[in-house]
């Protein structure tokens, strides 16, 4: 339990950012999908730690090793294996709050909870899992590319300074200019400003990753629990450090009439049933209308700072504890590949499932 995603294109990981590696199963992948080795390695590179000032400085180069489940280059339709070795832990950062818990980490849940845990780098609870997530999710990208479906996402906000442009007014081919991910230079630099100003004064902060999803058909989701927006948002609410999910006008659309927020019908040129507005963010009803599809994914502050805190150990005493080593001011940058490989998981799950449901 807790650690598999999916239902018929499943995932499950393994491994903690201190132990040996980490690794992912995809399981019901179907056959005879070419599995492009080049783009896996692509998406890792995108969430690798190490890779600019703006992140945490421990390298590593994510290099993955694929086990099982291909054959001559394709699926083979079972269970695909891919293993990440670690090559760059650094556990002595750790030692000094082994019985410590960090404000805002899982360090005391996990405490809790299981009565023992591998305190290095924050063992299971580590951002570090989301490699394997984002193996899974290339995978799932690779058989999305066969349905003309696409996932995009794009920083829109660091702290207080935010992205106001909706995503279909912004040249979102420029994700990948600037290390930050976000396909307005001028905000990018500034936004890249304030993160290094944080990280100088050993604080972090927190951001928003927006996502659209161009090519769905219609007809994906299911009416009552597995909408497709609340197993969207489950995928988003269980990336580390999210606390906000919203889809379409979200909670903007609280202050708006109903003879506004409408989305209104419409014939297009080919005969397709279309919306001239899009508040509904491509979902009603749970099902997919085949609009694009867009949400945002709101992250905390990261909460090991490099700034004295009061706290407690295990055995209930008052301590002090201050992060060391190698942290990330602000998880964004790298979160954007994560939230693209959960929601390539969703749609990959859901084609599979309930494209439609006649005759
Ligand atoms: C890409 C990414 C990088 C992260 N890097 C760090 C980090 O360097 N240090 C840290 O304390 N937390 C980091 N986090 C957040 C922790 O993993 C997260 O806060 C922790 O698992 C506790 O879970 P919660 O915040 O979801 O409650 C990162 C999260 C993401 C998505
Ligand atoms: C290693 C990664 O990020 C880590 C995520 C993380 C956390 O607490 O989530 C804490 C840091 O771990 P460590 O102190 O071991 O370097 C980050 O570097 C990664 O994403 O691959």
């Amino acid at each position: 339990m807790g650690n598999s995603f999916g239902k018929i294109f499943k995932i499950s990981t393994f491994g903690e950012s201190h132990g040996k590696g980490l690794g992912v199963i995809i399981d019901g992948c179907p056959a005879g999908l070419v599995i492009d080795e080049e783009f896996i390695r692509s998406e890792m590179q995108r969430r690798k730690p190490g890779q600019s000032k703006i992140t945490t400085q421990r390298k590593e180069e994510d290099e993955f090793q694929l086990l099982s489940g291909v054959f001559e280059g394709k699926s083979t339709g079972t269970p695909i294996g891919m293993v990440i070795m670690n090559t760059d832990q650094k556990s002595k950062d750790y030692g000094h709050i082994a019985d410590k818990f960090r404000p805002s980490h899982a360090d005391f849940t996990y405490h809790e909870k299981y009565g023992v845990r591998d305190y290095r780098g924050g063992g299971r609870s580590s951002a570090r899992e989301t490699a394997a997530r984002v193996a899974g999710g290339a995978v799932a990208k690779l058989f999305l590319k066969h349905f003309g479906i696409d996932i995009k996402a794009y920083v829109s906000q660091v702290g207080h300074l935010k992205l106001d442009t909706p995503y279909h007014k912004l040249d979102l081919s420029k994700i990948e200019d600037n290390i930050l991910r976000c396909p307005d230079a001028k905000k990018a630099e500034e936004m890249i400003d304030y993160i290094d100003s944080i990280r100088k004064s050993r604080d972090t902060v927190g951001g928003v990753v927006s996502c659209v999803i161009t090519g769905a058909p219609a007809g994906l989701g299911e009416p009552v629990f597995d909408r497709l927006h609340a197993e969207l948002g489950k995928a988003m609410l269980s990336i580390n450090a999210v606390k906000g999910f919203e889809y379409g006008s979200g909670f903007e659309g609280v202050s708006m009439r109903g003879s506004e927020h409408n989305d209104v019908f419409y014939t297009d040129q080919t005969g397709k049933t279309r919306t001239k507005t899009n508040h509904s963010g491509g979902i009603q009803g749970g099902i997919s209308n085949g609009e694009d599809i867009y949400f945002k994914v709101a992250f905390k502050p990261v909460a090991t700072i490099m700034i004295d805190q009061e706290s407690v150990n295990e055995a209930g005493e008052a301590v002090t504890v201050s992060g060391k080593g190698r942290h990330d001011p602000c998880v964004v940058p790298r979160a954007v590949p994560i939230v693209e490989a959960m929601a390539a998981l969703v749609l990959a799950d859901y084609l599979l499932i309930s494209r439609t449901n006649k005759l």
